[in-house]
């Protein structure tokens, strides 16, 4: 494909982090060129005023959001905005022929009941939420293909799912037994102050928040249940651990038939997961850390079973701005485009 025939893009909530990570996959993207990038406070900065490393790389400046003029200039518009606000902004968009891949939980769920209670925002755009695919291509590749809008999952849905997907799809698991321990690097809190994001209060300390009532528990059980073709509740404890990038989800359930080992769930994960380039199951013994994702669109899964509590325990890291938010929404747009779907996402990470 030449110059000429690259996609326009635009970013709105380009200063953000979710942003700032789609710029440094897409400026360096083949097939895509970037046309815009909006914003709120921002609007009316220079790109390399906010961000002043990509000054040599970018040379736009961050407009208002004005949907008549970026209907007009891209044919793709990735959102990285807080909750609450995509399901105003992707409706006129996708009525105007956009394609839109939604980085927050606006198009994440299919009951819109379930969001609105969780999100506590009432909808009215439930033509367009219909349309919405769930973007983890592990899953729904085939849905997204056709997709003209993708509601990408938040980073700790991802990093549970790709560890608990083969064993709720193979039924392997007993129902209501499953435990998701996680935990997150400080920039899953996005770049606005936050005072539990200061250095003075994450450095040094570990601890657990919205201890069950974190608003991925909702998002995770739909997924799960659309997987295991029945109603499926999960115990999920989300960590702030003072590390800037990286989740690491360690997920424990009850082995239904407790004569399964390792090695046979090594190649039930093998064979899951076969088509899908992203996902590295690790051999035996070999558990992943955080730090081999870095900057990748990569999953790293890591399998054991324990004989004494018949528990399998299933271990996921990823990096939370690319696999669990930028790099999978660009995943989602090769898959859209039938493009390759590695094009442009980074495999090998920052080390050490
Ligand atoms: N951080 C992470 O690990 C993950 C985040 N997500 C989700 O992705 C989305 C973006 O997150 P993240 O990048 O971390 O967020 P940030 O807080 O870093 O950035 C938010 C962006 O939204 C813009 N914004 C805020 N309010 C408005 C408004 N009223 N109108 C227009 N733009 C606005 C900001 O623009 P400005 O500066 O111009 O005000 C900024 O660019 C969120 O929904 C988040 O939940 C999903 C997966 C992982
Ligand atoms: C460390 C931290 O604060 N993480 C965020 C998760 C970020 C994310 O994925 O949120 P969305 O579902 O809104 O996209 C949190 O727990 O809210």
């Amino acid at each position: 494909m030449g110059e000429s025939e690259k996609i326009s893009v635009g970013i709105i909530g380009a200063s953000g982090y979710g942003g700032v990570q789609l710029v440094r996959l897409l400026q360096e993207h083949p097939l895509v060129e970037i046309v815009y990038l909006g914003g709120n406070s921002s609007a009316g900065q220079a790109y390399a005023e906010i961000y002043p490393h990509l000054g040599h790389a970018v040379d736009l400046t961050i407009e208002p959001i004005d949907i008549e003029a970026i209907a007009s200039r891209c044919q793709v518009v990735f959102l990285g905005l807080p909750n609450g606000l995509a399901c105003d902004i992707a409706p006129p968009l996708i009525d105007k022929g956009c394609k839109v891949l939604d980085l927050s939980a606006d198009y994440r769920f299919k009951n819109l009941e379930t969001y609105s209670s969780w999100y506590n925002k009432d909808r009215n755009d439930l033509d367009t939420a219909k349309k919405a695919v769930y973007g983890l291509p592990e899953l729904y590749r085939e849905e997204i293909q056709s997709a003209s809008l993708i509601g990408c999952p938040g980073c700790y849905p991802t990093a549970s799912l790709m560890a608990l997907s083969p064993l709720l799809k193979q039924g392997l698991i007993l129902p209501e037994t499953t435990i998701i321990d996680a935990k997150s690097g400080t920039s899953g809190g996005g770049r606005q102050a936050k005072t539990n994001l200061l250095l003075a209060e994450a450095e040094g300390s570990f601890g657990a928040y919205g201890v069950a009532k974190h608003r991925h528990t909702p998002e995770i059980e739909q997924i799960s249940s659309d997987l295991a073709g029945h109603e499926v509740r999960v115990q999920f404890t989300p960590h702030l651990i003072p590390m800037v990038r990286g989740i690491l989800s360690t997920v424990y359930a009850t082995l239904r038939d407790p004569g399964l080992v390792r090695d046979d769930l090594l190649t039930i994960y093998s064979a899951f997961y076969r088509s899908s380039p992203f996902v590295k199951i690790l051999p035996n013994g070999v558990y992943p850390q955080t730090k081999w994702a870095c900057g990748t669109n990569l999953c790293y899964l890591g399998i054991e079973t324990d004989p004494r509590t018949d528990r399998v325990i299933v271990l996921s890291a990823i990096d939370n701005l690319i696999k669990g938010q930028a790099g999978q929404a660009v995943q989602c747009l090769n898959i859209m485009m039938g493009w390759e779907e590695t094009t442009g996402l980074p495999q090998l990470c920052f080390y050490p």
